[in-house]
């Protein structure tokens, strides 16, 4: 992957958020991710899924800056990104993680304010002088804060500790953290793992409302129904490659997916062996019941 920031020659900069092309990321002898491309343009919710190892995080951190990629390279709004986590989030990237990682003894006001640092610019003697531009930018943050926490419906909550918080109320708060550095760009990572299927909903809303404010989004999910009602657009991973990319109809018809990853009953399957057993036995039993009845 390059490491200098450099504005390429594309064309479709203005509409493409994110190009990432031909992305391989090895461990040992391991390739967990292998030659894969995907583009996400403004205004659109994308869709990354597949089974369990897929890739799907390796290659979440590749863009990141997490891991430095083996092989391609990854752009945000057409300027090449160096593979550094603080760099990507001040290009506009953000991102939530599998695990919950909040400041469990931070209030959740704290927990956002803690997001901003990437776009606060007063430096570190303005901080321990606390001059004047100091609390005006502290006063910024804040109320800059205070909104994301109106939006992501946590407001009355500002001053709890996070680890007291509900579990679906925490991983709002890592989306209204992530949206603290202002990015154009939000990756999501398994954001409904653990949730009912009330507060699955809710987050669905939460993104669709993140998408209107002109933020696009990328999400890892395991959840079908959620990422099919939510993607403009959604691409399959299958051991580190990318089998599948299209909208949700297509991906859903496509019978590579469906026999990778979905799941149809292969024949001779044991849940063939279980469901003929079922068969049989109630078979058995109604032919009994009918000759009960000819007694
Ligand atoms: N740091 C690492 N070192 C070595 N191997 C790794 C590392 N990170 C991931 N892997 C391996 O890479 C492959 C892809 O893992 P990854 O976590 O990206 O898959 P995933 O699609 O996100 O899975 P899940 O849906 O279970 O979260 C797996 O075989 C995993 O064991």
């Amino acid at each position: 992957m390059t490491t200098t920031t450099e504005t390429t020659a594309d064309t479709t900069a203005t509409a493409t958020v994110l190009k990432a092309d031909g992305v391989t990321m090895r461990f040992g002898g391991l390739t967990a991710v292998r030659d894969v491309s995907l583009t996400v343009r403004s205004g659109e919710i994308v869709g990354l899924i597949g089974p369990n190892g897929a890739g799907k995080t390796t290659f979440f951190n590749c863009l990141t800056g997490l891991y430095v990629p083996t092989e391609g390279r990854v752009a945000y709004k057409g300027t090449t990104l160096p593979p550094k986590p603080h760099l990507v989030t001040q290009a506009g990237i953000a991102r939530t993680f599998q695990n919950i990682r909040l400041f469990a003894n931070m209030t959740v006001l704290e927990n956002v304010l803690v997001g901003r640092h990437t776009r606060t610019k007063e430096g570190l003697w303005s901080a321990l002088l606390r001059g004047p531009g100091f609390r005006r930018a502290e006063e910024a943050s804040r109320a800059r804060a205070m909104e994301l926490l109106e939006f992501t419906g946590l407001a009355e909550k500002a001053d709890h500790l996070a680890r007291n918080l509900p579990y679906g109320e925490q991983r709002k708060l890592e989306i209204a953290r992530a949206l603290a550095s202002e990015p154009g760009l939000l990756l999501l990572d398994e954001p409904t793992a653990g949730m009912n299927p009330q507060e699955t909903r809710a987050t669905e809303e939460l993104v669709f409302a993140i998408r209107d404010k002109g933020i696009a989004v990328l999400v890892i999910e395991h959840d079908m129904r959620f990422i099919f009602n939510l993607c403009d657009r959604v691409a399959v991973l299958v051991q580190g490659q990318k089998l599948v990319e299209g909208t949700p109809d297509v991906v859903q018809a496509d019978e590579r997916v469906i026999a990778a990853y979905i799941g149809s009953p292969m024949e001779d399957s044991p849940e063939d062996e279980a469901l003929a057993e079922v068969q049989a036995a109630e078979a058995a039993a109604g032919a009994a019941d009918t000759q009960e009845d000819a007694k």
